[in-house]
């Protein structure tokens, strides 16, 4: 047992909201919907943290038998979308482990469930992008607790993040931030993009079908079937996590800063609330009710993909 094994530590963040002004509206249905792979690219601006802002506070003990979140100071049930963010970020945490030579020594180490406070100081599923920096200060948190930076995992928190939900990878960065469906197809031209995809369709096919065959596999695979991972689980994930080609495609959609915050000082945004009420469809299920019932989504793929090519 660690010197560390009964300590209690907590941490807190803060993540800004952020505006976007080319919108994501539509999964890439290759991949796990639940991976939140946008079909377009989106760019966004994120307004200022000391007007509008989510603020999550973390405690982790080893003593903590199972995950509890209170949200703008209510008690609820963490949704799916919150424990496949733990999860990743604790498999991605085992994974930078394994790649040490010095295994990490600090708390750590034992963390498995966690104590979650978040609140944000305006209205909450209203319109106003609540998803997008209730998530990323989760994720910021989470990495925060594991005694990861954020300034050094580069893209990965943003993938960490779009797990929660996909507009929060953009909160993760202040200024004018783009949020790249693959990172990769980013000076290609579409058929050859194509072409990639059709690769990684098999790879996404590949995971699926493994997934009933091999308990191992899936483990080390998908983070969301993986049971959250401390203390002798980090050596067992840690041995059969490679990186998979799937889990790398799953990191390309990842968002990146174009222009900081300093860049346009003198621009105001005017935000007027006409209804602080929770809006009866939220953005996940209006997308899957639009990429059903209006567009397919294929053409809207290919339309975004010529914008930003023209960009
Ligand atoms: N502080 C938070 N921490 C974690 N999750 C949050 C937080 N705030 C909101 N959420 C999650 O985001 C969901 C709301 O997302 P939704 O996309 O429907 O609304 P929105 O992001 O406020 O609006 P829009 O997407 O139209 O900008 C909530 O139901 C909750 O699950
Ligand atoms: C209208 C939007 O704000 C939609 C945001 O959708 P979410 O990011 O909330 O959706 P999920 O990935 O399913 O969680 C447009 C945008 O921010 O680009």
């Amino acid at each position: 047992m660690s010197a560390f094994s009964s300590q209690v530590i907590t941490v807190t963040c803060e993540a800004p909201i952020n505006i976007a002004l080319t919108k994501y509206w539509g999964k890439d249905e290759q991949y796990p919907l639940d991976l939140n792979v946008p079909l377009n690219d989106s760019i966004s601006m994120t307004l200022d943290p000391g007007v509008l802002r989510t603020t999550t506070t973390i405690t982790a003990s080893p003593s903590f038998k199972r995950h509890e979140m209170w949200l703008n100071g209510k008690e609820i049930e963490l949704s799916q979308r919150m424990v496949n963010v733990i999860r990743y970020v604790q498999h991605h945490y085992v994974t930078s482990q394994g790649n040490k030579k010095n295994k990490d020594e600090t708390p750590a180490r034992n963390f498995r469930y966690f104590q979650i406070r978040s609140a944000n100081n305006f209205p909450t599923a209203a319109g106003l992008a609540s998803s997008a920096s209730g998530f990323a200060a989760l994720t910021y948190a989470l990495c925060k607790i594991h005694g990861m930076d954020k300034d050094s995992m580069g893209d990965d928190i943003s993938a960490l993040s779009r797990v929660g939900s996909g507009s929060s990878t953009r909160s993760l960065y202040g200024g004018f931030v783009r949020w790249y469906a693959n990172i990769n197809n980013n000076d290609k031209s579409i058929d050859e993009s194509k072409n990639e995809n059709n690769e990684n369709r098999v790879n996404v096919e590949d995971t699926r079908r493994n997934e009933g065959n091999s308990q191992e596999y899936e483990a080390s695979q998908n983070p969301h079937r993986s049971e959250a991972t401390t203390g002798n689980d980090h050596k067992q994930t840690t041995k059969s996590s490679h990186a998979s080609k799937n889990v790398n495609i799953h990191q390309l959609s990842v968002a990146r800063q174009v222009k900081d915050e300093k860049w346009w000082p003198d621009l105001r945004v005017i935000i007027l609330v006409v209804s602080d009420q929770t809006k009866s469809v939220s953005s996940s299920k209006g997308m899957q009710i639009t990429a059903v019932n209006v567009y397919a989504p294929q053409r809207k793929e290919k339309y975004m993909r010529d914008f930003f090519k023209n960009l």
